[in-house]
């Protein structure tokens, strides 16, 4: 099932805050952080473990360390900065590739303005972070492009999903998980998520909130 609503208490009360009309932007910027932080921790449960001997304090001792792909992160901009450091904040090694992409207003389509994708990504897990996932072209178009870049193991972190944008991933990505704190109930006529947060990158970034 490549969509996990993650229902975990903590997550719920964040979320039911970041909700509220009145929330600062600090205190929804530090939310952001807050949920990103724990769906990674979701997101990477599975990951392989393996042995290895170190020499602990009364002696050698096998311990067990991650085996397998390294993980870059991977923000959609502007919106995605905002959940970054939440997901460094569990792996702090991880390399971050940077991906623009802004969605038109009027028309709704996805607009790639950068794409800055590092390290060898076919040997990496990717995790892609954006806290809305809307009509879903943003996600596609950058599960597009990691894929071109030989990237074959992707999973994404949203704080909010709509039905809409998630059918969008699953039918073009079947093979990518989506992790996400709740799955909302639609998208309104201007392509808002309901109940959804608004705008989440006027809410991170502090910019003007469009009149939805
Ligand atoms: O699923 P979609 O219909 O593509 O919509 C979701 C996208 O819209 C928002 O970004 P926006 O284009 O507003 O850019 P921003 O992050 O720069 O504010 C959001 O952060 C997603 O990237
Ligand atoms: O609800 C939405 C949809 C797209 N982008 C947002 O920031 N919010
Ligand atoms: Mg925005």
């Amino acid at each position: 099932m490549p969509i996990h609503e993650i229902r975990h208490p903590l997550i719920r009360h964040k979320l039911g805050l970041m909700r509220r009309a009145d929330l600062s932007t600090k205190n929804f910027r530090e939310m952001s952080q807050e949920v990103a932080a724990l769906l990674t921790y979701e997101a990477t449960k599975e990951l392989p473990l393996e042995p290895t001997l170190i020499e602990g304090w009364a002696g050698p001792l096998h311990v067990e360390k991650l085996a397998g792909k390294k993980v870059t992160v991977v923000p959609i901009l502007r919106a995605g900065i905002g959940m970054l450091d939440g997901v460094l904040s569990l792996i702090p090694g991880a390399k971050v590739s940077a991906v623009g992409i802004a969605r038109n207003e009027e028309t709704l389509q996805a607009q790639t303005y950068l794409e800055r994708l590092v390290g060898q990504l076919d040997q990496r897990l990717a995790l892609i972070v954006d806290p809305m996932l809307a009509t879903g072209g943003s996600m596609v178009a950058t599960i597009d492009l990691l894929k071109k870049a030989g990237c074959r193991d992707i999973r994404a972190l949203v704080l909010v999903a709509a039905p809409e944008g998630i059918k969008a991933v699953e039918s073009r990505h079947p093979d990518v998980h989506i992790y996400t704190a709740s799955v909302d109930s639609h998208l309104n006529e201007d392509g808002y998520i309901i109940p959804g947060l608004g705008d989440a990158g006027d809410r991170i970034f502090g910019t003007r909130q469009k009149d939805i």
